[in-house]
């Protein structure tokens, strides 16, 4: 029997609904397929825990989290009880910066039965593999002086080593895919950073003369992502132009609700951490309206990354199929709650040709 041992963070908002949603599904395919077995070991680190401790988790929480074998993570923010900033940057980004995951690979793709928001959406199949440890989300900076002398800087950090490992491990994605490439850039507005991430661009390609490649600006990248979604394979991007981009991936598909990401350690160190792409949405907080679909996609990806690719298709096939028969939340137009979405899920799982 193999035993996973996952750390839990539900964290804020709708993450503390959807968490225990996608471990009941996690549990039901263990089951079904009999030869091994999730243990998770929930903390409470959030917003909450913030207003009684004075800190998004405690100081040794790395710590308590680096034998896992996983972390699976709702969302975290509050920002009624804690500014922004401080909430994602004392946990979220710690978490993902202390344990060098320094890749955040996130899919967008059309399932069957949701209706997206492009009149023709095609069959697009695309991933966007997203810089996570650096560019422009960086501590280097500061503000100084004050009312109108006030000065705000801050400053996009793209080392050499950081670049070329996520479009080396952007074209090893494509290899076992459609094997294209397509590069985020702004070379043309932004002066330093971006014809130095074209210059590695253009050099990592070299080393893969089989995948196909093209660069495109963001704003461009951006409008053909919403034109012409079925185009795109991999698309490799620095940290902020891969958040913005993965939430439009997410709205082509129907709603950010349904959205996977995983956030991976790729030097083998430390645990690597899923989370959907969506927040705490606050503004559905405790209706029974939190779509569960982006955490139980991510507890697929957490599956493929266990080694465990046939049960990870065979979790998304059971997504497809209650999705097929309309069984979805508000956000995609249905009458369901969170839990009803769930359960059906799981009664997929039951009711499939086994394993
Ligand atoms: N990785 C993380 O933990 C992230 C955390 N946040 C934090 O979450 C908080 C809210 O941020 P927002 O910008 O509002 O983004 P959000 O993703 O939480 O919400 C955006 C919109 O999508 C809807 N939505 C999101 N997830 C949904 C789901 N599963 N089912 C149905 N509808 C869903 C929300 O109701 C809202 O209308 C902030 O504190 C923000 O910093 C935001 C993005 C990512
Ligand atoms: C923080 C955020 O928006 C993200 O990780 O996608
Ligand atoms: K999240
Ligand atoms: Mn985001």
């Amino acid at each position: 029997m193999k035993q996973f041992e996952v750390a839990s963070i539900p964290g804020d908002g709708i993450g503390i609904e959807v968490v225990p949603q996608a471990e009941r599904v996690l549990k039901a395919v263990a089951d079904v397929h009999g030869g091994l077995a999730f243990q998770f070991h929930s903390f409470p680190w959030s917003c909450q825990y913030y207003i009684e401790h004075g800190v998004m988790m405690p100081e040794n929480g790395l710590e308590q989290l680096k034998p896992f074998d996983a972390i699976f993570l709702g969302a975290v923010g509050d920002p009624n009880l804690v500014p922004d900033h401080i909430s994602l940057w004392g946990l979220l980004i710690q978490i993902r910066r202390e344990f060098e995951q320094v890749i955040n690979m996130r899919p967008a793709k059309r399932l069957d039965g949701i209706q997206s928001p492009l009149q023709n959406p095609k069959d697009f199949d695309l991933v966007v593999i997203r810089e996570n440890s650096e560019g422009e989300y960086s501590t280097v900076g500061g503000r100084i002086h004050s009312k109108e002398d006030e000065v705000a800087i801050q400053n996009a950090v793209f080392t050499r080593r950081g670049t070329e490992r996520v479009m080396r491990y952007a074209f090893e994605v494509a290899a076992k895919r459609k094997c294209f490439v397509t590069s985020a850039t702004k070379s043309n507005g932004i002066v330093h950073s971006m014809p130095f991430w074209d210059q590695v661009f253009k050099e990592v390609s070299e080393g893969y003369p089989a995948i196909k490649t093209e660069s495109q600006h963001i704003d461009a990248l951006a409008a053909f992502l919403v034109t012409k979604p079925a185009s795109f394979d991999v698309i490799v991007a620095s940290n902020l132009f891969g958040d913005i981009l993965t939430d439009i991936g997410a709205a082509i598909m129907g709603s950010i609700g349904i959205a996977p990401a995983a956030n991976i350690n790729v030097n083998g160190k430390y645990p690597s951490m899923f989370e959907p792409v969506h927040g705490s949405a606050p503004d559905i907080v405790g209706k029974g309206l939190a779509n569960p679909i982006g955490q139980i996609w991510t507890a697929k990806m957490m599956l493929d990354h266990f080694g465990e690719e046939e049960l990870g298709s065979f979790l998304l096939d059971a997504i497809e199929r209650v999705t097929r028969k309309g069984i979805v939340t508000a956000d995609l137009g249905g009458a369901h709650s969170t839990d009803e979405v769930t359960t059906a899920i799981i009664d997929e799982l039951y009711n499939a040709p086994s394993v």
